[in-house]
């Protein structure tokens, strides 16, 4: 068996067999078709479903069904792509396949980081490194290609992942790279119209990253109507989540440190990244996760003990 996390290229399978549409289907049904859904619903009352975020305190919260497309929101550098990572590698190991395609960063690097996430240190050695690529296999996948790409392209991808490697989370890093600016509207308003109908038809969970409007600083946690370019891409979404960084933390630690001065209990202990929910379509909640970074391993922790999680154990 290979030991590498599968990468996808443009070359390594026929694109042109997943971007030609398929029949379509008969989109018209009787009520009878939900007749099982309906009555599982009923049974399991208010039970949330889907895949869970690293983090107990969120279960009961939010989740990550197939069907559903979630927007991963905020501002340059707060950790959006970080914090979807480790999410990432805990929808993996409940059993969960994950493909992520990022026009950003190149797979060994997503893969660099995540594994100092699933090491809980800053220097995985080799034996990590191998038996982490071994964790990945069958679970894992990274899409190989760097800049814009064709919204074209990513049907295809999403269809190839969907129905020959029975993925169920897939990531698009990040919307910008997949239209043709900030003003094309329309382009950005048929992109995620396209989403939600593959997440719907392929029964698979699409995480799509994207940029906030830079407002007046970044202490204050921007919203759902801050996102970049169109408002119909937060309208057609099923959920936004804003990453903010507490960067008004970090300076105040790092100016206390410069004059030699001890860190108050107040600041030591307030959250160094919050998780916003501001949409949740099918759950009730909306509100804030209170997050403790962890440096070394770069993990998102629950609480200010800081105590990094065992990612790939953590399911077991
Ligand atoms: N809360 C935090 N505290 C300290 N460092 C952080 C925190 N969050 C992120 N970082 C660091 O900031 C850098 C940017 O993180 P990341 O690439 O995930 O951000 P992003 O929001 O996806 O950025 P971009 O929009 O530019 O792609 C990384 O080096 C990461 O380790």
């Amino acid at each position: 068996m290979s030991k590498v996390a599968p990468i996808i290229t443009p070359d390594s399978f026929d694109f042109r067999q997943y971007m030609a549409e398929t029949e379509p289907q008969a989109k018209v049904l009787g009520a009878e078709t939900w007749r099982d859904s309906l009555i599982d619903a009923v049974k399991n009352g208010t039970t949330v479903t889907g895949a869970r975020l690293p983090w107990a305190k969120t279960h009961d919260h939010i989740r990550f069904r197939g069907g559903e497309v979630s927007l991963w929101q905020g501002i340059n550098g707060h950790g959006k792509s970080q914090m979807l990572g480790q999410a990432c590698m805990g929808f993996a190991g409940q059993g969960e396949p994950v493909c992520i395609a990022s026009f950003e960063m190149k797979p060994v690097s997503t893969l660099k980081r995540m594994l100092r996430q699933a090491a809980m240190n800053d220097q995985p050695g080799e034996t990590m490194a191998a038996r982490f690529m071994d964790w990945l296999q069958g679970k894992f996948w990274l899409y190989d290609q760097l800049g814009t790409v064709r919204p074209e392209m990513i049907y295809a991808v999403i269809r190839y992942c969907a129905d020959k490697l029975k993925i169920k989370h897939i990531v698009i890093d990040s919307l910008m790279k997949c239209v043709r600016g900030e003003d094309d509207y329309n382009g950005q308003k048929d992109f995620v119209d396209m989403l939600t109908g593959l997440a719907r038809d392929l029964d698979v969970h699409i995480h799509l990253v994207h940029h906030v409007r830079k407002g007046e600083n970044e202490e204050k946690v921007p919203g759902k109507f801050d996102a970049k370019g169109s408002g119909a891409i937060s309208d057609q979404v099923d959920q936004v989540l804003t990453v903010w960084r507490n960067k008004k933390k970090e300076k105040t630690i790092a100016s206390l440190l410069r004059k030699n001065q001890p860190v108050d209990d107040e600041t030591r202990s307030s959250p160094d990244a919050m998780l916003v929910v501001d949409k949740n379509r099918h759950g009730e909640w909306e509100g804030s996760v209170a997050l403790w970074y962890h440096p070394q391993s770069l993990q998102y922790t629950p609480d200010n003990r800081c105590a990094p999680l065992d990612m790939l154990g953590v399911y077991r």
